[in-house]
């Protein structure tokens, strides 16, 4: 759903009034008081000190509730990332103060209560107290993105600390509350809940092997060592120490379990730590890293040049293509890939995970960005956008239209004043409040006049301002500006949520920030007259995700008949398919998103979820297993966003296949988190048809060239009057109304500089299966090019119950030669009877029956449908029925995660 908030900033310099009323006071001449109007009752004055005190009294609430209000949204508009940096520097303070005192015993007034509080609570332990705060306030400043890691290390310390106290209570002989100085001496209130009762009912000394067993576990877990690891890795560590190469043999130590997705941690951690030093260990441990992140800068090796040089053992091939655990979640699963798909495998692995370059900055964002594989990838910095000119909420633009808006009114003597105005970036609106007694259509009458004393054509008249008892007349700003990507995207609005879907739309006619999450829309059409601002909208939306999400939550399918708006994008690493320009491929690309969509739905379905959403969230968390007897590895599903720039391009080659398929898609892909973005600067009836229109409920429309065109984008007039470049009529599902807006402005630079930031990260991991026909049909060859027209005459004759040729020939537009042909093929499948002369034929089949009939008529399934699949790879599986096909070899690691299913 669309947001919109104003921008403070801009605003700032607006006169006080304008601020109050959250619009600019018409500056109005004497003369045009409205006639007619008494002057309100003036309210009974009360004594000059009362309301002195009462003024003082009101200021000072306004004041300091003023203040409050603004610290507050201050605070929640923070940066995340300063949020974070708050807590750190809290855990520091607190570090340095609780030093001072337990190390120091430099103490102030209030260092009893300090030290009553830590060594009440840890006891001796307290002593490690500010080391700890200070490590955990370091590695917050230091890696604040990673949350789970983070919180596991929390976990950890949390077991060592509960053991530590344990076993300081026991060995100091048990101290009871009762004497507090000897509590402080030994375990603190800590020990005392942990220690005292597992010694009393176990006896000390099995007391203590247990507190042992559990710091060891909190040790494990801080250094996520799963317990099998212990040994390799402290052989590893110790051959790091002293410079030397770990023996073969503890790659095969490495090696998983069937049913354990783990592990190459040494070599994890090192990577981790320290790139550079991992890629200096030779080529095995080149291999290790390839398998699970390679470097961008060695792309060009060829494949099989890449395996030679790298692959030694199967083992070690084994080792590596399964994707490290360590900080990871359950969703990082990977499993070993069946011995004959491992060269696959291990190039898709390396094609799809490569570390960032160590120099780049993280953007500082509150949820991690990282990518299956503990992989940290960096979204593109926020300047790398531009800032743009601040908004202005007056011009002597504004005040010289105010008064040829009253001169207009006063000429036709209409009882109204213009009462104030809002500027928005493209257009302003000038409210007109009217006298008692005056007709509303007296002003709309005057559009015509309104528009030749403003001289300008593109004049809108809103009746009423939705929420306002008052009339909108929106003229275009002779001093237009432009509105930022960079801009919308570092608004609060934007910042409100984290949401991956969430694009930066413009700026509406107030001057405030629009931006609309797409997976709510959830499928928007957009339309509008070539040069009027589509492309230009396209380009934000999509640099909009790439600034916002990972690969992981957000891959797209873009589709660009015209193949110049898009290509700047191809090759980065969100898309699953090369950017499509042929317009037949593009139609397959849709049968496959509805199978991608079924298969989405089979998944939730066989979990028990409702929305991909919760799926995703549950994964996250661990609590997805497969089903019985599945080896398949679990893994989130990330948002698809499938985005047409010419819709009338595939109309044109598939209408009925593209329609059926976006009617599929639009009906049903909501929960699957599958969303369509239709683009098309034709918006008549054959190409935005009506089973279209009925499934996208959100729609842009940008200057349409006709009231026509502008009915069937928003089923309203009003897109016909924009004036162009950006400006644009927002309708997302669920509003009455459309919001004028002005669509945000990212230049070529920017895109360039973004595209690069993200295409040097990783590179994309294309599925094969989209551009290929899941099943592909052998249409009768006596039918030919006219299946399109065959399927349309079928589903005539079968509705109506009406076989006249003639009817073929007025509703189908076609000669009459053609219409006799398709009867003939009608009737040779049976679908009408034989001619009867002038009557009209019979027709055999019930409308009921149509959708088998036009299945039969579209062609049955070949036998072998995937020997020629036009595009795909030969021998590719079955596409609809592998998807998840749990018991197949080979098929798990999951189309998100890097692995071809
Ligand atoms: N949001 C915007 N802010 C400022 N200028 C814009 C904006 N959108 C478009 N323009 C201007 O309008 C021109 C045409 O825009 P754009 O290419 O997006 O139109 P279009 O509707 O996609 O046209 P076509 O269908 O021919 O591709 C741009 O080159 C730019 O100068």
């Amino acid at each position: 759903m669309a947001t919109r908030t104003s921008s403070s900033g801009a605003r700032s310099g607006a006169p006080s009034t304008a601020r109050a009323t959250g619009k600019a006071p018409a500056k109005r001449p004497a003369s045009t008081r409205p006639q007619g109007r008494k002057p309100a009752p003036a309210p009974r004055q009360s004594a000059l000190p009362v309301r002195i005190v009462k003024g003082a009294f009101m200021g000072c609430a306004h004041l300091l509730g003023g203040t409050a209000r603004r610290m507050g949204h201050g605070a929640r508009d923070l940066d995340p990332a300063h949020r974070r940096d708050g807590l750190a520097f809290t855990l520091l303070a607190l570090a340095v103060v609780v030093a001072a005192r337990e190390w120091w015993a430099l103490s102030g007034t209030a260092g009893d209560a300090i030290h009553s509080v830590v060594a009440g609570t840890f006891g001796l332990v307290g002593v490690i107290v500010p080391i700890l705060l200070l490590a955990t306030a370091i590695r917050l400043m230091r890696h604040p993105e990673r949350v789970q890691a983070n919180s596991r290390i929390g976990i950890g310390l949390t077991a060592i600390i509960l053991a530590v106290c344990g076993i300081v209570q026991i060995s100091k002989g048990l101290p009871g509350t009762d004497d507090f100085d000897a509590l402080r001496a030994a375990g603190g209130i800590v020990g005392f809940a942990v220690g005292t009762p597992l010694a009393t009912l176990l006896t000390a000394p099995v007391a203590i092997i247990l507190l042992l067993l559990l710091a060891f576990f909190g040790v494990l877990v801080v250094t996520a060592t799963p317990v099998h690891q212990v040994i390799p890795r402290l052989r590893n560590g110790y051959h790091r120490l002293t410079g030397g190469r770990a023996p073969s043999d503890e790659v095969e130590d490495e090696a998983p379990d069937d049913d354990e997705p783990l592990v190459i941690h040494a070599l994890h951690s090192a990577v981790d730590e320290e790139p550079t030093l991992a890629r200096a260990q030779g080529p095995k441990r080149r291999l290790g890293i390839l398998g699970r992140r390679a470097r961008a800068d060695e792309p060009d090796v060829p494949d099989e040049e890449r395996l030679e040089e790298y692959v030694g053992d199967e083992a070690f091939v084994r080792a590596a293509v399964v994707v490290p655990d360590a900080d990871a979640d359950a969703a990082d699963d990977a499993r070993e890939p069946a011995p004959d798909t491992v060269p696959t495998a291990l190039l898709e692995a390396a094609d799809r995970t490569i570390v960032a370059p160590p120099a780049t900055t993280p953007v500082p964002r509150g949820e991690q960005p990282m990518l299956e594989g503990d992989v940290l990838y960096t979204l593109p910095a926020e300047d790398a956008l531009a800032k743009g000119a601040p908004h202005k909420v007056r011009s002597a633009a504004n005040d010289r239209v105010v008064e040829s808006l009253t001169s207009v009114l006063e000429q036709f003597e209409i009882n109204a004043q213009v009462t104030g105005f809002t500027r928005g970036p493209t257009v302003t609106r000038y409210e007109v409040e009217l006298g008692k007694g005056t007709k509303v259509e007296r002003v709309t009458a005057l559009s015509k006049n309104i528009a030749y004393a403003v001289a300008s054509a593109d004049v809108r008249i809103l009746s009423p301002i939705p929420g306002k008892s008052a009339i909108g007349i929106e003229i275009p700003n002779t001093d237009r500006e432009t509105v930022s990507l960079g801009d919308v995207l570092r608004s609060s609005a934007a910042k409100r949520t984290e949401h991956p879907m969430v694009i930066g739309v413009g700026k509406d006619v107030e001057g405030g920030y629009v931006t609309a999450n797409l997976a709510k829309m959830p499928h928007l059409l957009v339309a509008g007259a070539t040069g009027a601002g589509k492309s230009s909208f396209v380009n934000s939306m999509i640099v909009s995700i790439l600034m916002r999400a990972t690969p992981d939550e957000v891959r797209m399918v873009l589709v660009d008949p015209k193949r110049v708006e898009l290509t700047i994008y191809e090759g980065i690493p969100h898309l699953i398919t090369p950017i499509i320009t042929n317009p037949k491929k593009a139609a397959e690309a849709l049968e496959w998103v509805v199978r991608e969509m079924e298969a989405r739905y089979d998944d939730l379905a066989n979990f028990g979820f409702k929305h991909i959403d919760d799926f995703n969230t549950a994964v996250r968390a661990g609590k997805v297993k497969p089903l019985p007897g599945s080896e398949r590895k679990i893994a989130t599903y990330p948002y698809l966003l499938v985005v047409v720039d010419e819709l009338a391009d595939l109309m044109m080659v598939a209408p009925r296949d593209v329609e059926a398929s976006i009617q599929r898609i639009t009906q049903l892909a909501r929960a699957a988190g599958i969303h369509l973005v239709l683009a098309t600067q034709r918006p008549s009836v054959d190409v935005v048809t009506g089973l279209i229109k009925a499934n996208v409920p959100s729609r842009l429309a940008f200057a349409t060239s006709s009231l026509t065109d502008s009915r069937v984008v928003l089923d309203q007039p009003g897109a016909e009057k924009l004036i162009g470049q950006g400006d644009a009529l927002f309708l997302p599902m669920g509003a009455a109304k459309p919001m004028r807006t002005q669509g945000a402005w990212v230049a070529e630079s920017e895109i360039h500089a973004v595209v690069e930031h993200v295409k040097k990260q990783l590179k994309p991991t294309y599925r094969q299966d989209v551009t290929v026909a899941a099943t592909k049909k052998q249409v009768d060859e006596d039918i030919g090019d006219d299946l399109d027209l065959l399927l349309q005459a079928a589903e005539l004759v079968v509705t109506t119950q009406f076989g006249s040729t003639s009817m073929l020939q007025r509703k189908l537009r076609v000669g009459f030669a053609k219409a006799g042909r398709l009867m003939d093929l009608l009737e040779s499948r049976e679908i009408v009877g034989p001619s009867e002369g002038s009557k009209a034929r019979e027709v055999l089949v019930q409308p009921d029956d149509l959708a088998g009939t036009l299945e039969m008529l579209r062609g049955a399934p070949a036998d072998d449908p995937y020997a020629s699949s036009d595009g795909g790879m030969p021998g590719d599986p079955p596409v609809a029925t592998d998807y998840f096909d749990d018991d197949d070899e080979g098929d798990d690691a999951g189309p998100w995660s890097g692995g071809r299913r």
